[in-house]
């Protein structure tokens, strides 16, 4: 079910190949197009490309605070009880993550610090094109309520100018979204990064989505602040003889039915563990909803790969970087320190990465191919911007002014040196 590749032609093909530039170039010129016309004609371009891709376009974009009200009557206690629990083990997780402004007193006479201070607008961005994600509205709007964010505008797509699903209402309600707009994909990034007639322009963008909402966050970067680049999910599973091979199968089948563009990886040091897996995902796919997507996914983008040590299936993955990395090892918390480059990681046989995509408290919204190299999982770091300041005394500044002037000369900004020189008299 998943296709055996030679570690060498992995690392060769796959990781070298991670952010697959072909396909992205086309991602990116398609997302242009759809920007520049909604940045020119606004909601008549929006209505245009919701009509394109998502059928009718709903008449009013808001959503309206008595389908707000309305929607929590839709829904099982038991569910809403679920999301609560859920949005608690993520406040609580976010919460420690906060950082306060705090003064780096030098002595009496130099004073410096540093601001933290919420970003005043946020969009954030909920995928709806094949799955509701009500997991991703408390994801992406806690940290920024914990951050003090004052406007939190969500936009997911609809089909047909349909009704908001009601568990996307209520979660926006449990997590203190400002606005909900019936939009989505690169037409929804687009008007919230430039604004429209209806939909006002935010300071930054965040959230997951599909390759043309990844590609629209990057093309509108600079105009606007992005959070990374959170594409197709991926999954990459290191795992020996001690796992289980049900578990694992499982585990490639719950990244896989994201999307046909989803990678679920198996890097593993037992060839018995890859026959049982693909056993297992044969299964396993037979019984899933989403068994069209799921295989799809395993077959054309999911990989087992067979290493000779668990060091070396550490050393790919790092190569990878990937979004999300589980350890079905014995004794898993001792690999920690063999980690350097991933999303976010789930250790052991009985923490499966649905654990972190609906409940435990991390973050799912996570950098994918690749860019877990440079970038993290949303927090509330993201929603904060830092401001340094400094105060010296003429006493402090007279000391100093020998070396500004120094370096400001070698510089060739002579007025640069004067602006310390006019306030000691030199
Ligand atoms: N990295 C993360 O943290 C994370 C978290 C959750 C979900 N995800 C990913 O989010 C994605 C959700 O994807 P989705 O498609 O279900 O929903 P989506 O909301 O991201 O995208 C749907 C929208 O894409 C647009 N679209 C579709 N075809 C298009 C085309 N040919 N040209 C231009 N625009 C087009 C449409 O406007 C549609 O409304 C999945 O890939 C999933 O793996 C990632
Ligand atoms: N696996 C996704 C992150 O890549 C998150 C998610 C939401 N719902 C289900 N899964
Ligand atoms: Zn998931």
């Amino acid at each position: 079910m998943i296709p055996s590749i030679q570690k060498n032609q992995f690392i060769d093909s796959v990781i070298r190949n991670n952010s697959d530039n072909t396909a992205k170039e086309s991602y990116l010129k398609d997302a242009k197009e759809i920007i520049s016309e909604v940045k020119q004609f606004g909601d008549k371009a929006v209505r245009k490309y919701i009509a394109k891709f998502d059928g009718d376009a709903p008449t009013y974009f808001e959503v309206s605070k008595e389908e707000r009200e309305e929607a929590w009557s839709k829904l099982d206690k038991s569910l809403v009880e679920s999301l609560q629990k859920a949005a608690k083990n993520i406040q609580s997780f976010h919460e420690k993550q906060k950082n306060t402004s705090r003064m780096m007193e030098v002595d009496e006479d130099i004073i410096s610090g540093q601001l933290y201070r919420p970003i005043e607008k946020v969009g954030i961005y909920v995928p709806g094109g094949t799955a509701c994600y009500p997991s991703s509205v408390l994801m992406n709007a806690i940290p920024a309520v914990i951050a003090g964010v004052q406007e939190i505008v969500m936009v997911t797509p609809v089909k047909n100018g349909e009704e908001i699903s009601p568990i996307l209402a209520v979660a926006a309600d449990i997590a203190g979204v400002t606005k909900i707009y019936r939009v989505g994909g690169v037409q929804a990034i687009a008007a919230l990064a430039y604004g429209t007639e209806t939909i006002a322009k935010v300071d930054k963008i965040v959230g997951p989505g599909n390759a043309y909402v990844a590609a629209a966050k990057q093309l509108v970067y600079g105009d606007v602040g992005i959070d990374m680049i959170a594409g197709p999910s991926e999954v990459a599973i290191i795992a020996d003889d001690s796992a289980n091979p049900i578990f694992v199968a499982a585990d490639l089948i719950a990244q896989a039915e994201h999307d046909v563009n989803a990678r679920a990886f198996l890097i593993t040091t037992s060839e018995q563990l890859i026959t049982k897996v693909n056993e297992e995902l044969r299964k396993q796919c037979e019984e899933l909803p989403r068994q069209d997507i799921a295989t799809k996914s395993l077959r054309d983008k999911g990989a087992s790969v067979l290493v000779d040590s668990i060091e070396e299936a550490f050393y790919i993955a790092n190569q990878l970087a990937p979004e999300h990395l589980e350890v079905q090892l014995n004794d898993p918390l001792s690999y920690l320190p063999k980690i350097k480059h991933a999303g976010s990681v789930f250790l052991g046989h009985y923490t499966p990465e649905a654990l972190g995509d609906y409940f435990a408290g991390p973050n799912h919204v996570l950098p994918t191919s690749g860019t877990a190299k440079f970038s993290s999982g949303l927090s509330v770091d993201d929603f904060v911007k830092k401001t340094t300041y400094l105060y010296y005394s003429e006493q402090a500044l007279r000391e100093a002014s020998e070396h500004v002037v120094n370096i400001a000369n070698e510089e060739e900004l002579e007025g640069h040196g004067k602006a310390v020189l006019k306030r000691i008299g030199g």
